[in-house]
């Protein structure tokens, strides 16, 4: 998307491997304040007991929700599930209910706590979020799903499921997370993350977050992101 000016503005370097995909020069975002939030997306982070940005969130929110693709380096337990959650609730328009963000995950665990830090922080937007996983009833997916959402979280194979079944419509879908991608690859998801993505609309921001570049999740930053901005691996929360 608008990745290129960022990238030309401070002078990024672009990586052989990755083609034109940047790293340095991202100045960090040391307080929420400054991220250019909603309002009552800041109220949702403060109120939830957040007071200053992780170093993976002082990174990478900027470019999330600035709307470009973006690849987050970023292990478990560094607040990349919390920063998922706020750039989705800054991203969504809550005035209408289609869903406008999917976010795929590797576990049920990941996408139930997905759900419950989207709520949390978008406490004061009245977001609609559900957690579509395999295991638990299709009848609740479809009378949630038909209800109306903004935003789904899920594992890959339940969520295709769901699409297939046009219970989850896609066409309003601006934004696809992979949270975890190395690991849904690993757990045996690719072909199921490629039937979801053919059913998205071409204009997709897509986030891509994950603690390893491996082969096959390089193969997928190619296919499904333009100029994506890169952001390297934070050793501390
Ligand atoms: N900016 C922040 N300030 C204070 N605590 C935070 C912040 N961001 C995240 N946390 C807390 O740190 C812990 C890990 O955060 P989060 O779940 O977002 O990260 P994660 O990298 O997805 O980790 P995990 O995979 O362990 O869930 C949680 O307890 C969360 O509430």
């Amino acid at each position: 998307m608008a990745g290129t000016s960022e990238r030309q503005r401070s002078g990024m370097a672009s990586d052989e491997k990755l083609g034109r995909v940047t790293s340095d020069g991202l100045e960090p975002i040391t307080s929420f304040d400054e991220m250019g939030l909603k309002d009552d997306v800041l109220r949702g982070i403060y109120q939830y007991g957040y007071e200053k940005p992780s170093a993976i969130q002082q990174r990478a929110v900027r470019s999330i929700i600035g709307g470009h693709d973006v690849i987050a380096q970023a292990q478990s337990g560094t607040g990349k599930t919390s920063m998922i959650a706020l750039s989705v609730c800054h991203l969504v328009d809550t005035s209408y209910r289609d869903v406008q963000a999917l976010i795929l995950c590797p576990t049920r665990e990941l996408a139930a706590q997905t759900e419950k830090l989207i709520l949390g922080v978008g406490n004061f937007i009245n977001i609609q979020v559900h957690a579509c996983v395999g295991g638990k009833s299709v009848g609740e997916d479809i009378r949630k799903l038909e209800h109306g959402v903004h935003v789904v979280c899920g594992t890959p194979g339940r969520v295709f499921d769901m699409i297939k079944r046009r219970t989850l419509r896609t066409r309003a879908m601006k934004l696809l997370v992979l949270d975890e991608s190395d690991e849904m690859l690993s757990r045996g998801f690719k072909d199921q993350i490629y039937d979801v993505y053919r059913y998205l609309p071409p204009e997709l921001q897509v986030c891509l977050v994950s603690a390893t570049l491996a082969h096959e999740t390089l193969e997928m930053t190619k296919k499904f992101m333009t100029d994506p901005v890169r952001i390297p691996a934070q050793r501390e929360i």
